[in-house]
């Protein structure tokens, strides 16, 4: 008997077996980082603290991570890509770089420019690809691939299984990177050069986040070093979604963007009060940046008297009105208060150089110094230009009803005045019940002050709950860098909440932005979205629905119950989501609240806060209605939609709360209700409805 002939390794052996080389390669690349010694090297101590910080930042970038798969596709061009073939045709795309021995590439970045045909090619624009190859893991297990030959107009085109299975997954703990499964349409915006700001418009579950979080870690790569220098900055609504988001970035390998709510953002003073809508309004609306501006300036005194300055034997003098001629000039240009403060005792003091040239003196700078800060100068500035404290300035106009009068004059009307004027003057800035809005006042004076230092970009999440005043906060934060605005106007749910992206990024200071539209839904099933949707008309009539590019039509439920029923109804329904993989969101309006955590305390069902990780064995979270925004559970229970649409000043606020409420489903959504459903809602509709049966019901299930 012969043996038997050596058989070629099957292509998912041959791909295995590059996984475990590039795995190795990346181990050694880190123990090579973790031995470099740097006492050679650095001749002082600070620069080796530094460096040593930037090895240890590359070792922890380095990590293998066992649950993240090194590659996830491969491509192979039909021709090398240089002239020598030296980086050869096939590259295997991954969430980082990892190159063997020699130097050369194991597994490419993502980010760079040969991976993007991987997000791009077409059929009809195959990008010199001949092969597209996608990987399916199971854990860290390579356990499937699956091929698209793009130059082949014999092979037909079909969806990606992988890419709906990963798009399927369901969710357990914080929001996952989606590097792997990136549409064009996203690829496009998290590619878009560095110099121009982008805002995206999205309906529900489209990817903003996704995308503006992916667009960082691309910008990082493509202009890490003056990125590095400048900052970057990632804005969102409050701490429960920054928890909530705060590993997609790590997981890129990318762990110095900061991340920060408005209200961190401007956090001058303490805040301890809450504003009425009106007073929010008004505090919010852009024409207070003039109040400020006027105020600011408000003490700058013309002199009413002329300088001496005493030098050795002789005396100089320089009348009022040219003094003031000084002022008036530096009052005309448009430079921060604060650096026309200190260029003032220069300029006087130039003045005082003239007068000794013209005697036929010769003194230099070291004279203007000195002049400058003699006495007599010094007193001058304090008089005509005095020191300004944004928040002492803010709590005056709060407080005092004739500052503001005048101040405010031919800006806001005597309503407005009053909408804002505290009703109890505050004794100092210490002690004052300052709101969130106040803190956003402060900030502007600061900035008007002194000039707020800029980041190289900054991206804002969930945009359109902005005042016009916080777009101005966050503005300056980025004046010399860009901003990617990522945000949807139907969720807008604050009493300032933006009308449209044009207005929003003029108060942002970058009015010549494109406005990018995202419409393809990754989260909410069909069913749901267009249940979802009926609420359009009344909260966004200019808006279309999202699709669903989700292949699970999902669950859905509405059920009506009566009142007595209301919550053992809720916590058979969570229950019933408990039996089911992923995670759990019981959502219900704020006030609401106590009472169902006291329901599920005593069903035995612990439950989770938001922003809290959930874990397998922690699956169930309650959510206040007005912190569900941007976060998404697999199974939604939706308690009570009118008290939801009630726990806001207005009806259509109410709505676009509810709105988001609704499609924070990714595989199920159960509404359980006493009272009538909002009007756009009822009605059995397209087949859904609550119309059907009172008491406790099973509701209408679409499935
Ligand atoms: N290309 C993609 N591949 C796989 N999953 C994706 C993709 N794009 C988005 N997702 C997933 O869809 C879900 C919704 O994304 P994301 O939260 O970014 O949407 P959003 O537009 O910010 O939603 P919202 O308006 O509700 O805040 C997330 O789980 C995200 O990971």
């Amino acid at each position: 008997m012969s043996a038997p002939e050596p058989t070629a390794p099957s292509p998912l052996d041959a791909e295995r077996a590059h996984l475990a080389a590039s795995r190795s390669a990346l181990r050694a690349m880190r123990a090579d980082a973790e031995a470099l010694d740097i006492r050679d090297v650095t001749a002082n101590w600070v620069n080796a603290e530094v460096l040593q910080s930037e090895i240890e930042q590359r070792i922890k970038s380095l990590a293998d991570l066992a649950d993240t798969p090194l590659f996830f596709g491969r491509l192979d061009y039909l021709h090398d890509l240089d002239e020598e073939g030296e980086h050869g045709s096939r590259f295997y795309i991954g969430r980082r770089h990892v190159h063997d021995a020699h130097g050369d590439p194991m597994v490419i970045d993502w980010r760079a420019p040969v991976s993007q045909p991987y997000y791009q090619a077409t059929k009809q624009d195959p990008k010199d690809v001949g092969l597209r190859r996608r990987f399916g893991y199971d854990g860290g297990e390579l356990t499937a691939y699956e091929d698209e030959h793009l130059s082949d107009p014999e092979e037909a085109e079909t969806t990606s299984r992988l890419l709906q299975r990963e798009i399927e997954r369901p969710r357990v703990g914080p929001m996952r990177d989606i590097v792997a499964t990136i549409q064009p349409e996203q690829d496009e915006i998290v590619r878009a050069p560095l110099s121009g700001t982008v805002c995206v418009q999205g309906a529900p579950g489209t990817g903003k986040t996704a995308v503006g979080l992916h667009r960082v870690a691309y910008l990082l790569y493509a202009y890490r070093e003056r990125l590095a220098r400048a900052g970057t900055l990632v804005v969102g609504p409050n701490r429960s979604f920054l928890r909530y988001i705060e590993q997609v970035l790590p997981a890129l390998g990318e762990l110095e963007v900061r991340q920060a709510t408005v209200d961190e953002l401007v956090a001058h003073v303490e805040v301890r009060g809450v504003d009425g809508a009106a007073a929010a309004h008004v505090k919010g609306d852009a024409r207070m940046a003039q109040v400020l501006r006027r105020a600011v300036r408000a003490g700058v005194r013309m002199p009413t008297e002329p300088l001496m300055v005493v030098r050795g034997s002789r005396r100089w003098r320089v009348p009022a009105h040219e003094l003031g001629e000084i002022v008036q000039e530096l009052l005309d240009r448009d430079i921060r208060y604060g650096a026309a403060r200190e260029a003032l005792p220069q300029r006087i003091a130039h003045a005082v150089l003239v007068r000794m040239e013209q005697a036929g003196e010769a003194p230099d700078d070291r004279v203007q110094n000195a002049v400058a800060r003699t006495p007599a100068v010094k007193a001058v500035v304090k008089e005509c230009w005095p020191q300004v404290d944004p928040a002492k300035l803010v709590l005056r106009l709060l407080s005092d009803a004739d500052f503001l009068a005048e101040m405010s004059e031919g800006i806001l009307t005597a309503e407005e005045r009053k909408a804002i004027l505290w009703e109890r003057p505050a004794r100092g800035v210490k002690s004052a019940r300052w709101s969130a809005a106040d803190a956003v006042l402060i900030d502007e004076a600061h900035d008007l002050v002194e000039r707020t230092g800029s980041l190289g970009h900054v991206v804002l999440d969930e945009a359109q709950d902005l005042s016009p005043m916080q777009y101005r906060a966050v503005g300056r934060r980025c004046s010399t860098g860009s901003a990617t605005v990522l945000g949807d106007l139907a969720q807008g749910t604050t009493p300032w909440a933006t009308e449209s992206w044009a207005a929003a990024l003029t108060h942002l200071g970058k009015p010549d932005a494109v406005v990018e539209e995202l419409t393809q839904g990754f989260r909410v099933p069909r069913a749901v979205i267009a249940y979802a949707s009926r609420l359009l008309p009344a909260i966004a009539p200019e808006l279309s629905e999202a699709t669903s590019i989700r292949d699970s039509a999902g669950s859905f439920a509405v059920r009506p119950v009566a009142p007595a029923e209301l919550e053992a109804a809720v916590v058979a329904a969570c229950r019933e989501a408990l039996t089911r993989e992923g995670s759990v969101g019981l959502i219900a309006a704020d006030a609401r609240v106590p009472g169902l955590a006291a329901a599920l305390a005593a069903a035995g069902l612990p439950h989770l806060s938001p922003g809290e990780e959930t874990s397998r064995g922690a699956r169930l979270t309650l959510v206040p209605a007005s912190l569900a925004k941007g976060l998404e559970y697999d199974h939604v229970v939706l308690e009570e939609p009118a008290a939801v649409v009630a726990g806001e000043p207005d009806e259509r606020t109410g709505l676009r709360r509810l709105y988001v409420a609704l499609t924070r489903a990714v595989s199920g959504l159960a509404v359980v209700h006493a009272e009538p459903l909002p009007a756009l809602l009822a009605g059995v509709g397209s087949g859904v409805g609550s119309a059907v049966g009172t008491g406790v019901g099973t509701g209408v299930v679409v499935a």
